[in-house]
């Protein structure tokens, strides 16, 4: 079967340019051919070619190889991707390799052997193809980190505790410290953490996530710093971590509080050394990583309590920052709210909404166990449910009803006794969503699909 492939031979000898292109046509799908170097740039207007064979000299008795350097360069500049290999007679392989330092890909001494001749080629269009898929997943990889970082947006809010944190950020986003961010549930920890990385030189690299509260511990090592093949009985082939897939980037530990304390050492030893081993490896590998934690549970206590390392606390808390609850910052209630009436007026297709003040004045009595995602969730409801435009307290239901415990059941419904023991877990948890799912054996992704679906 032909290989893929747009081939371009450049050749004065019309004998040669024929040959070349009966035997390359049996192996390559699109093979053209020009006489004259001076057709190049018309050539690439007309195809794009992923190599082309160019022959050094053009002239009667010419053995420079200037003119082929010249056209090399040409090329190279009018099609950075492709690659050139250079035709060049037997004794001025000299000329070759001052070609190869001006990027030529290769070079072939002619007469030619045949199966020389088409391996060279094909290594230039294998190396062409995988070229092209690298660009293509850098692409990829830029589209879906601006989308994932479009649905958590700026952060918002100009209370005094916010313009605090926001100044801490600007300080600390260019130094590579560690950081630890703290807060209860939906505080806007993920939202501070992105906001660092964007404002580090690491910008335009990734930002990996890890739920260390959602890796099963048997999985820990292996998702983390990655395995071999063979490291156990599903690793069917090597992967890279989650460490080693954010080179270059942050590494946001989501949850480190929850780490179990066989675990707790593990990440400490890579932390301190920046090196990661593989699961079934003994060869430790540099890792060049900005790492971020988060938590919403009080670290320091846990230290105290022995419940967490204080060393490890210590290692990962290079500057600590504290985010606000939003019922101590009630005054960014109103911007918070204009800011997802505009997102969701957007995302619903929906007329420009209006507050009224008494909604607005309930919402700031509000006590946002869930803070600014219970905020946003709220909002987001209120914009799907409206009549009009106009929004009323009535269009957040839960104002009503939020006190109203589900104590006896009407009816058996199930989904009537998981809203209720849901609301139940919550309590007894303080409001900590992740003990809470644990509890009630919810990842806490699902914990918070059912708060919204029970308007929790
Ligand atoms: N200051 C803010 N401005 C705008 N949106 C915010 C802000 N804080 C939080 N949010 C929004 O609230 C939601 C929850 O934020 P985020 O995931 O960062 O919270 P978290 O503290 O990391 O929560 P958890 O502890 O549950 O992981 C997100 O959708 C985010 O966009």
């Amino acid at each position: 079967m032909k290989l893929k492939g747009n081939i371009l031979i450049v050749d004065d000898d019309d004998l040669i340019l024929l040959s070349a292109q009966l035997l390359l046509e049996q192996h390559f799908t699109t093979v053209k051919k020009i006489n004259n170097p001076n057709q190049i740039t018309e050539a690439f207007k007309e195809h794009s070619f992923d190599v082309v064979l160019l022959d050094m000299n053009f002239r009667q008795g010419e053995t420079t190889g200037a003119e082929g350097l010249k056209w090399l360069k040409k090329i190279i500049e009018i099609s950075p991707d492709t690659h050139v290999i250079l035709m060049t007679a037997y004794g001025e392989v000299d000329i070759a390799v001052e070609a190869m330092k001006s990027g030529a890909i290769d070079f072939i001494i002619k007469p030619w052997q045949n199966d020389k001749l088409i391996i060279t080629i094909k290594n230039a269009l294998e190396l062409s193809n995988k070229e092209k898929r690298v660009k293509q997943l850098e692409s990829r990889e830029k589209m879906i980190s601006s989308t994932i970082d479009h649905q958590f947006g700026e952060m918002i809010g100009s209370s005094q505790a916010m313009k605090d944190i926001q100044k801490l950020i600007t300080k600390v986003a260019p130094t590579d410290a560690d950081v630890l961010i703290l807060g209860e549930n939906g505080t806007g920890k993920e939202v501070a953490a992105r906001a660092i990385h964007k404002n580090s030189a690491r910008a335009n690299e990734v930002f990996i996530t890890v739920d260390l509260g959602t890796i099963p511990e048997s999985l820990f090592e292996s998702e983390l710093f990655g395995h071999k093949k063979g490291a156990f009985t599903d690793a069917r082939e090597d992967r890279i971590g989650r460490f080693e897939a954010a080179t270059g980037g942050t590494i946001f530990l989501d949850e480190i509080g929850n780490l179990p304390a066989n675990l707790q050492t593990k990440l400490l030893t890579v932390l301190q050394r920046r090196q990661i081993t593989k699961v079934g490896s003994n060869v430790p590998k540099e890792i060049d990583v900005r790492v971020i934690c988060a938590t919403n549970l009080n670290l320091k206590k846990a230290v105290e309590e022995g419940k967490f390392r204080e060393d490890l606390y210590y290692r990962i808390n290079t500057v600590e920052l504290h985010l606000p609850s939003l019922k101590d910052r009630i005054s960014d209630i109103d911007e918070l709210i204009h800011h997802f009436l505009k997102k969701y007026e957007r995302k619903y297709h929906k007329s420009v909404f209006t507050l009224e003040d008494a909604a607005i004045q309930e919402l700031k009595k509000h006590h946002w166990p869930g803070n600014v995602r219970e905020l946003q969730h709220a909002v987001e409801r209120a914009a799907i449910l409206a009549e009009g435009s106009k929004l009323t307290a009535r269009d957040f239901g839960f104002l009503q009803n939020k006190n109203q415990e589900i104590n006896e059941f009407d009816n058996y419904d199930l989904e009537n006794i998981e809203a209720w023991a849901i609301q139940k877990a919550i309590k007894k948890h303080n409001g900590n969503i992740s003990h809470a799912s644990k509890e009630l054996g919810l990842s806490r992704g699902a914990m918070y699909r059912r708060m919204e679906k029970y308007n929790l």
